[in-house]
């Protein structure tokens, strides 16, 4: 197993650029997943790496070893698709033998590895099969094997469940997961799919037109978004964003929100915070549903909202409160607001309120309270 350093790696196809300047580390036996929207350059920046796309300028460093000029071949590193691409004249056995074919092993050395994988992915049962006598799930079982099975400095994987039917991903999802942790194989995963980067991934990288947004921890890129995109792109339900005005008074510290329909009181020392940061009383702010907290009563810091629609959803209800023209989503527990138009008390957790530069969208990385 092995690291692997893109440094500069740009991409054009023709006169357009989709990959700008992308820097990454990724360590040996790290699981780190490109996230982004459709079109962003997660699959070029992945095809880049296996070799099965030319960079247009800078370097990818694998083992140590500059391997931009290598053909895929020679780069060591194994690749799943979307789509299985087995081959379907041959058993199982024999698809995931395949690679090892090459290394003109014994036979009996190439059988225990085949037996090993097939055991580690739960397809023992199936190796005489051919690959059209088997479901969608044991496809992909038997094409991650086949990547696996040769021992690559890396496995590189394009959306390798984003075929499959929503329980089944969940429980690929698992098994992904649990090959990792026992196998600790250097893995790069494309999806676009959130949860999946957040349940897979020891690091995620966010890609937004061909640029790295953010780089951490699934709880780093939840709990510290870079940007408005980040922000937008992981959670769901997605975090409120509004335009806020920060008002201070006597030593209090209000933020606006709804063209000043509700003013939400801040910890005083927001306001030394923000003048530092040079961004003026107008910003963004960013607060998730679980940092819009309810109450029955009044409190500190709390104003009186109108509930508007309630989304229950089994373990808690999603609550739109009306500010101003638009509406802020709360998460409370099921049934804590009873019917749309009844009214609540609402404050937002300091410690989860985010604020961002209203033209740049960058994060002001100011973390208030816990
Ligand atoms: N061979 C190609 N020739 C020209 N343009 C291409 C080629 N391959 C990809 N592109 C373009 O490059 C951009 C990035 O594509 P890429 O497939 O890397 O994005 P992606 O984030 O993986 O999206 P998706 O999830 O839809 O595959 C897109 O605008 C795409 O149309």
């Amino acid at each position: 197993m092995a690291d692997i350093v893109l440094r500069d790696v740009e991409k054009f196809f023709g006169s357009v650029q989709v990959i700008r300047k992308v820097n990454l580390t990724i360590k040996d036996g790290e699981f780190v997943v490109l996230l982004g929207p459709s079109g962003c350059g997660k699959t070029t920046t992945l095809r880049a790496i296996a070799g099965l796309e030319d960079i247009t300028s800078g370097e990818i460093v694998i083992d140590g070893k500059p391997v931009q000029n290598l053909h895929a071949a020679d780069r060591d590193i194994a690749f799943v698709f979307q789509l299985y691409a087995l081959y379907p004249h041959l058993s199982v056995f024999e698809n995931i033998a395949f690679p090892l074919r090459a290394t003109r092993q014994p036979r009996s050395a190439v059988e225990r590895q085949v037996r090993q994988v097939a055991a580690a992915l739960g397809i023992e049962h199936l190796l005489a099969r051919k690959p059209g006598a088997l479901s969608g799930g044991d496809m992909q079982r038997v094409a991650i094997g086949r990547a696996l099975v040769r021992r690559p400095k890396a496995i590189l994987m394009d959306e390798p469940i984003g075929a499959l039917d929503a329980k089944l991903r969940e429980d690929m999802r698992m098994e992904l997961k649990r090959l990792h942790i026992e196998n600790k194989s250097t893995s790069v995963y494309v999806t676009h799919d959130q949860v999946e980067a957040m349940a897979l991934a020891d690091r995620i990288v966010v890609m937004h037109d061909g640029v790295l947004q953010q780089v951490g921890t699934p709880s780093d890129v939840y709990a510290h978004p870079a940007n408005l995109f980040v922000a937008q792109f992981i959670g769901s339900p997605v975090m409120n964003i509004a335009p806020a005005a920060v008002k201070t008074e006597g030593g209090r510290v209000r933020l606006a929100l709804g063209g000043g329909a509700a003013a939400f009181e801040m910890p005083a020392e927001l306001a030394p915070r923000l003048s530092a940061t040079g961004a003026g009383g107008a910003l963004s702010i960013g607060v998730r549903p679980e940092g819009v907290q309810l109450a029955r009563e009044p409190a500190t810091g709390t104003i009186d909202l109108e509930a508007h629609l309630i989304e229950p959803l089994g373990a808690y209800d999603i609550v739109d409160l009306k500010v101003g023209e638009g509406f802020l989503r709360a998460r409370t527990p099921a049934g804590f607001v009873a019917r749309p138009g009844d009214r609540v008390h609402a404050r937002l957790d300091p410690a989860q309120t985010h604020f961002f530069d209203q033209r740049s969208g960058a994060s002001l990385g100011i973390r208030l309270g816990a």
